[in-house]
């Protein structure tokens, strides 16, 4: 049942929202700010923002026009300095809930556009439209503009839905993962229920070339590879596998990386978890030798046969190993004079607690989730580590999500 209500905003939430008291209960209302006196319509714990009577002194209009529909951004309501603290604050408190107190620095901006978006396209009368889903819905918002995404892939989008065309049936959707590359973008499409018969194919081919993609794969099929899809880390350009994980922003990558590449200093001999296709094993094989581990078997294999073809490195060795279940041991950690770490949302709770019973001297600790980095803190902390400093980047602009670099030393 709903029913429509007068709240004030108190504070805002971990996820954006603005939160309210209701007969003391909390009740979250998107799109509003500490102070604000809204109407809602309130539905349980969720509140849908009907009109704002009294607005915050922090209120902005929005950059976007799909903003409060598309359910890609939470935030581009707030003022700068408002925004920037409380993502801050996402990354005190997560350590404050493991009764723990760094230094946190002030948010890191970042002037880089994401380079990849996974979207979906569905028929319309006139053609294709490529959207994002609402929030907590599968309606799809059709996007004509999006600040946060690579301009170039925004302009694509007309040529895309019309390359699906063929794929999609009346009421079919399909999901579109489109990746800004150095030699171009790289499609994957998904999800379709059409067949890939040898006529399709060619006019995907020869659609896909006019459009000077790098790659386009429908299902699991390569259609066409114009130009190898590449990335640059360091010096060292590797092939990008489909699908494989890329940090979002290139220009957070670099920074990220910077100040991975800066902790670890001189260090001779370094462990490089989660590395992914080596996003930071290239800039640290500057110095020092590195040894790269990852779950993922294609990301491996790009990133060693990238070592294999970059001159001026150390050595380089690249393993596949999933860290969950078979963290690095206490010995094979010792082999190394520092340990950078870049899990999933998941953490690397089994990692950290391998680590205290080290002796590796320095450990940064680069994470996409403050929760799960304040518990391996945590860990870290109580086997004798000192947090040195806790950077949260802001990679994720407009939406709830933060980076963070922290760096641990004994
Ligand atoms: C946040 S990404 C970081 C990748 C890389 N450091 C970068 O910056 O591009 C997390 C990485 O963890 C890997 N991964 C996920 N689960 C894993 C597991 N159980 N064991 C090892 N690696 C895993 C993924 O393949 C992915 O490359």
């Amino acid at each position: 049942m709903t029913n429509a209500r007068e709240l004030l905003i108190r504070r805002i939430g971990a996820q954006g929202d603005g939160v309210a008291d209701l007969d003391g209960e909390p009740v979250f209302v998107p799109f509003t700010l500490p102070g604000e006196r809204i109407e809602a319509e309130v539905d349980g714990e969720r509140a849908r923002l009907e009109r704002v009577l009294v607005p915050s002194p922090e209120r902005i209009a929005p950059v976007c026009k799909h903003f409060g529909k598309c359910g890609g951004c939470s935030v581009q309501h707030m003022a700068s300095d408002t925004y920037a603290e409380w993502k801050r604050n996402l990354v005190v408190d997560a350590f404050r809930s493991r009764g723990l107190e760094p230094v946190v620095d002030e948010l890191q901006r970042t002037a880089g556009k994401r380079r990849r978006a996974v979207m979906r396209a569905v028929r319309t009368p006139s053609g294709v439209a490529l959207g994002f889903y609402e929030a907590s819905s599968h309606d799809l918002v059709e996007i004509e503009e999006c600040p946060v995404l690579e301009p170039k892939i925004v302009a694509a989008f007309p040529d895309i839905g019309n390359l699906i065309s063929p794929l999609l049936s009346k009421r079919g959707e399909a999901r579109v993962a489109i990746t800004l590359t150095k030699s171009g973008l790289d499609v994957e499409i998904t999800g379709t229920e059409r067949q890939l018969t040898p006529a399709v194919r060619s006019v995907l081919a020869s659609k896909a070339s006019d459009m000077k993609l790098s790659r386009l794969i429908v299902g699991t099929e390569l259609v066409v590879e114009t130009l190898h899809p590449f990335m640059t880390f360091g010096t060292a350009d590797v092939i990008l596998p489909p699908g494989v994980f890329v940090q979002a922003v290139e220009e957070a990558e670099t920074e990220i990386a910077r100040r991975v590449v800066a902790a670890i200093g001189k260090a001779k001999a370094v462990a490089d978890l989660f590395s992914g296709m080596g996003a930071f094993t290239f800039p640290l094989a500057a110095r020092s030798r590195v040894s790269a581990f990852d779950g993922d078997k294609a990301a491996v294999a790009a990133l060693a046969s990238a070592a294999k073809k970059t001159s001026g490195l150390k050595p380089i060795t690249a393993t596949v190993r999933d860290l969950f279940r078979e963290p690095l041991s206490p010995l094979e950690l010792n082999e190394h004079d520092a340990v950078v770490f870049d899990p999933p949302r998941a953490g690397a709770e089994a990692q950290s607690q391998r680590l205290t019973k080290s002796k590796v001297k320095t450990v940064v600790a680069v994470s996409c989730n403050p929760a799960t980095l304040a518990r391996d803190a945590r860990h870290l902390v109580d086997g004798g580590y000192k947090i040195e400093s806790v950077t949260p980047i802001d990679q994720f602009l407009y939406s709830a999500h933060v980076e963070v670099v922290a760096i641990f030393r004994r």
